[in-house]
Order: structure tokens, then sequence, then C-alpha cells
């Protein structure tokens, strides 16, 4: 039996529903065997950011390190990378041991408004990792913030997915969860040719945390296991799906998504 692996470069949640956790459950759920290398640590939950701890960046090399030396991956996540450092050092990890399989989730703001990324590393990533993904997932005020565009429409959305392509990205997602103009929701992919749309229907629910890094999560555990880009992204649009219809309604606040939903589905059928 082949086992595939893939490695998430993240920030942990403590709540469980986004992040390092929330990434790991989801590789779980799709077969593939999960590895970490953790940014920082958040003190959070469903009601929002009570801290955020990161780790000094020769930690996060050296975890890095240590499963370039060993196991190897056969794709990578990046989520909460919080500074300019730790991104040019994950960087240059991801190019030393030389990997490709690179899904970059440009996380910025948790749900609550807390920063998860410093103001001034927004340039790092342009600089340094965006140029090194397979596909780069940012939902519309991430991408807005890359490109310097304002989204109001899809012509709008289309318009930042060349420019990231522009900026080094193989593939890019403009995820639609922020648009809520309608109740058909549209996750927008751009491979640097043609566009395709992937849309589902829009589920009424507060209990949304997490949903960006569950869906990268699932795109990186279907690149790991060698599927095509688009075929990953439907996927990972099924997975979300699935785990929003089929919420926990746990804690208070906004609370995260349930990541056994799509493999229980799956097994009914
Ligand atoms: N209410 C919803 N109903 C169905 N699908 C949704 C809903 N909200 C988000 N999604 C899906 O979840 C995925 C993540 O989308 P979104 O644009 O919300 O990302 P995000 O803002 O990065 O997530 P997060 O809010 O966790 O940071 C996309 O595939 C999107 O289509
Ligand atoms: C450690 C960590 N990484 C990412 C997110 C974004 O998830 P969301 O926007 O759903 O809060 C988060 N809240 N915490």
């Amino acid at each position: 039996m082949s086992v595939y692996k893939a490695l998430t470069i993240a920030g942990s949640d403590s709540g469980g529903g986004a992040g390092i956790q929330a990434d790991l459950k989801t590789f779980q759920e799709l077969d593939v065997f999960g590895m970490t290398a953790i940014t920082a640590v958040t003190a959070q939950n469903t009601l929002g950011v009570h801290g955020v701890y990161p780790l000094p960046v020769e930690g996060i090399v050296k975890q890095i390190a240590a499963i370039g030396t060993d196991l190897g991956t056969d794709a990578i996540k990046t989520g909460m990378l919080f500074s300019s450092e730790i991104i040019q050092a994950v960087s240059e990890q991801i190019k030393f041991f030389k990997w490709k399989n690179i899904i970059v989730d440009p996380v910025m703001i948790a749900k609550g408004g807390a920063a998860l990324l410093q103001d001034e590393a927004v340039q790092a990533l342009k600089s340094y990792l965006i140029p090194l993904s397979l596909v780069i997932t940012p939902n519309i005020p991430e991408a807005e913030v890359l490109t310097g565009i304002t989204i109001k429409s899809m012509d709008d959305r289309k318009e930042a997915a060349k420019r990231l392509h522009e900026f080094g990205a193989k593939n890019v997602v403009v995820k639609g969860g922020h648009d809520d103009s309608s109740d058909t929701l549209v996750d927008l992919l751009y491979d640097g040719a043609e566009f395709y749309y992937f849309t589902s229907n829009r589920i009424d629910t507060k209990n949304t945390h997490g949903t960006g890094c569950t869906f990268a999560a699932a795109l990186t555990a279907e690149i790991a296991k060698g599927n095509n880009v688009q075929d990953a992204v439907q996927t990972a649009q099924n997975f979300i799906h699935e785990a929003i219809k089929n919420d926990l309604k746990l804690g208070n606040g906004h609370g995260p998504t349930n990541h056994w939903a799509y493999k229980k589905q799956k097994v009914i059928l």
C-alpha cells in the first residue's frame, strides 16, 4: 500500500477548528499521512483569538528540516506564517529541499478580526513564497490586499487572479465565501490560461470557523495523492461543503466545521 504524505506549516488553533488542527483532521479523512511544522501557537476558541505566540524562527526551520531529512513529503500546505522572517525562512527550506507541490493559503486575519499576519509581511509573501506555489488560495479580502484590486464583481476577481498568476503562482483559487451577493457560491480557479468556476449552494450558518484552512488542506491532500489541480479543487469544495452542512454546533461563537462529514457521506452512498 502506498502512503501519501503532506506537511502543513501553520499556526496552532487551541479550539481545534482551524490551523494545524483542521489540516491534520482533513489529511486524515482523505487518507493522507499528516506532518506539521508549527509557526505560532494561538489561544483561540469559537469566540476569538485571545493570544498569539510565534515560535522562534530556528525552531520552525528545525521542524521543517526534520521532515526534509527523513520522511519527505508529497505536498506542503502553508497557513498562518505571521512574520516576514518566518515567510523567508520557510521559503528557503522549500527551495533547499526542492519541494514542488506547494499550496499557499495566505492567511491574514481570523474571523473575529485578529491579525494572523503582520502588515509588512504581505510583501514577503509576494517576493518569496507565492513564486514557489503550485496553488494559492486567497479569499476575496486577501486577494484584494495582495493585488491592490478592489473586488466587487467576477471580472474584478478574474483580474486579481491574473495578477496573482503574474506574481508566480502557477494556479490561483480566489474563494467565494465572502461574496454574499447570491445563494450560489463560486470558487474561481485560474491556471494561467483558462478560468474554471466551481459552484455550490451557500449554507446559512455561523459555524464557518476554519473553512479556508480546511479547503486548502483538502486541496493539498488531493495533490499529495497525485490528482490534478482541477480535480483537487472540486474535491476540496465537496469536502468543505459537507463539513459546513453538517456543522457540530460547538462553542458560543463561530463554531468549527465537521471534518468527519465528507467521508461519512461517501461511506453511506
Ligand atoms: N456559507 C457557506 N456555504 C457553503 N460553502 C461555503 C460557505 N462559506 C464558505 N464556503 C466555502 O468554504 C471555502 C472557504 O471559503 P472562504 O472564502 O470563506 O475562505 P476563507 O475566508 O479563507 O475562510 P475563513 O473564513 O476560514 O478564513 C470555499 O470553498 C467556499 O466556497
Ligand atoms: C491558527 C489559525 N490559522 C488560521 C486561521 C484562519 O481561520 P478562520 O479565518 O476561519 O478563523 C485561524 N483562525 N487560526
